[in-house]
């Protein structure tokens, strides 16, 4: 009958541990990724086509040396008065000096006579000839003496209760190039777009960089059961949960992902339709979901296996059936991971193999947050199976939380995985786990 099984031309009998499969996915994953191009985008959603614009998290691609300094120009730290440091320091703790003008920011700096202050606001470059910043706080009148000043005549500022650290030459002073120097790096290339990233850059007039595309992933969930919501169920029918589920995780990777429903265990229908997908998507990633194990209509493992994709099986539960390899496509290449189809092997998968592997290669894609927790009832695995069960956590002050685990280990029950805030490891050596004992847990 057709895509009925038959033995995979391209299968791996043995069980390899988490750490090789992860080293497996590396090795498809870092040229595919290579592959990808550079974009030349706006800082500024305003100055480009809208949602063009680049976004905090994306990676550059090439380096950015700053053009003008930070600041800018000597400015002032304080709203207050600049004078010469040696017009005053043998005045003692109040002293008065006639008040030459006065610089508010925006405005160019002004020259300081010998002898006099000059009003200053926060942000203004400092007048030539002076040397510190005297605080408005201590003066006798405050700025009150700028509308004396406009009202003609020479205008005295009186100082009061300052002391020799007031009138240490350059205080309140922000030198030009203190923060930047021209010329620095201001974004190394492969570096993660932060928000002060972003506003470094913009601070020094970047109005456009390069970043690398994000990673383009083509999601195809597998199965002649599968349904979208709102078709009949029927017999045997189930409403693919893979798809969203797995887009939502890759989203979460920084990706572009597109996805496809192939209800079908014909080999034929899912290359046709993958064909289709390759041309118009040009994906980095193509993930796969269900149609691996050892059925009789392994759909995915007969279309893929053909083509140079391997199959295996990794010493985790869930997720132990795992396929991976490349696929030469017409605008590329493209790295493969093939899931088993249950979804809460495909979640558990995502988490414990495939960021691991790319975030070793993808500046983008955040890192697993791993905690201690305490097992919080007896737990028996299997031996020689990295098992991974799924937990509510509860915290306790200063000490460390309690992982009580949500319903088995078995990979259909989605709605325990949904209600689970992380996923406990159970070590390989690990048979029988009392409560209490203390083990490693990965934030969901
Ligand atoms: N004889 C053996 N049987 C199985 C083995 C084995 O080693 N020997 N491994 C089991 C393990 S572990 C897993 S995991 C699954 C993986 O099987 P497949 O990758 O071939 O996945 P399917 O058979 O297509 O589906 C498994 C299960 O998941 C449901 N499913 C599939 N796709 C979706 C979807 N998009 N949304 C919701 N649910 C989905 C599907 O209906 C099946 O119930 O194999 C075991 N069997
Ligand atoms: O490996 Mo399967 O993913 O345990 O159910």
């Amino acid at each position: 009958m057709a895509g009925h099984s038959t033995s995979p031309t391209s299968s791996v009998p043995d069980r390899v541990s988490v750490e090789t499969h992860i080293e497996r996915l590396r090795k498809v994953l870092e040229p595919a990724l290579r592959t990808r191009q550079t974009e030349h985008l706006p800082l500024d959603p305003q100055s480009g086509n809208g949602d063009q614009a680049v976004t905090a998290g994306r990676i550059s691609a090439s380096e950015v040396i700053a053009p003008v300094p930070l600041p800018g120009f000597d400015n002032s730290q304080m709203d207050g008065f600049a004078l010469r440091c040696e017009d005053v320091v043998d005045l003692g703790h109040s002293f008065s000096l006639p008040l030459a003008g006065t610089v508010p920011a925006g405005t160019a700096a002004p020259n300081l006579p010998a002898g006099h202050c000059v009003a200053i606001m926060t942000g203004a470059p400092i007048p030539s000839g002076a040397d510190v910043v005297v605080p408005v706080e201590k003066t006798a009148r405050g700025f009150d003496v700028l509308d004396a000043m406009e009202r003609g005549g020479e205008v005295p500022v009186h100082f009061t209760g300052i002391g020799a650290e007031d009138l240490l030459p350059g205080r309140f002073i922000r030198r030009a190039g203190s923060d930047v120097a021209v010329g620095e790096v201001v974004l190394q290339s492969q570096e993660e777009l932060t928000a002060a990233k972003m506003g470094l850059l913009a601070a020094c007039g970047i109005a456009q960089v390069d970043v690398l595309e994000r990673v383009r992933t083509l999601v195809m969930a597998t199965g002649r059961e599968l349904r979208r919501p709102g078709e009949p169920l029927g017999s045997g029918g189930l409403y693919d949960a893979n798809a969203p589920l797995i887009r939502a995780v890759c989203q979460g990777f920084g990706h572009t992902v597109r996805t496809a429903m192939i209800a079908s265990d014909v080999s034929a229908d899912f290359q046709a339709a993958l064909e289709g997908l390759l041309v118009e998507h040009h994906p980095h990633l193509i993930i796969t979901a269900g149609g691996i194990s050892a059925g009789a209509y392994e759909v995915v493992r007969q279309a893929l296996a053909e083509r140079g994709v391997q199959f295996g099986s990794v010493t985790q539960q869930p997720g132990g059936p795992q396929g991976w390899g490349k696929l030469e496509h017409p605008g590329g290449s493209a790295a493969v991971v093939a899931l088993p189809g249950n979804p809460v092997s495909c979640a558990v998968s995502l988490e414990t193999l495939l960021r691991p592997a790319l975030v070793s290669l993808d500046p983008g894609c955040p890192a697993q947050r791993r905690i201690w927790v305490d097992v919080g009832e007896d737990l028996s695995s299997p031996l020689g199976v990295r098992q991974f069960r799924r937990v509510e956590l509860r915290a306790h002050d200063d000490a460390v939380p309690t992982a009580v685990p949500i319903g088995g280990a078995s990979s259909h029950l989605l709605g325990h995985l949904a209600r689970a805030q992380a996923l406990l490891e159970l070590r390989e050596e690990d048979t029988e786990v009392p409560q209490g004992t203390r083990r490693e847990a990965i934030l969901l």
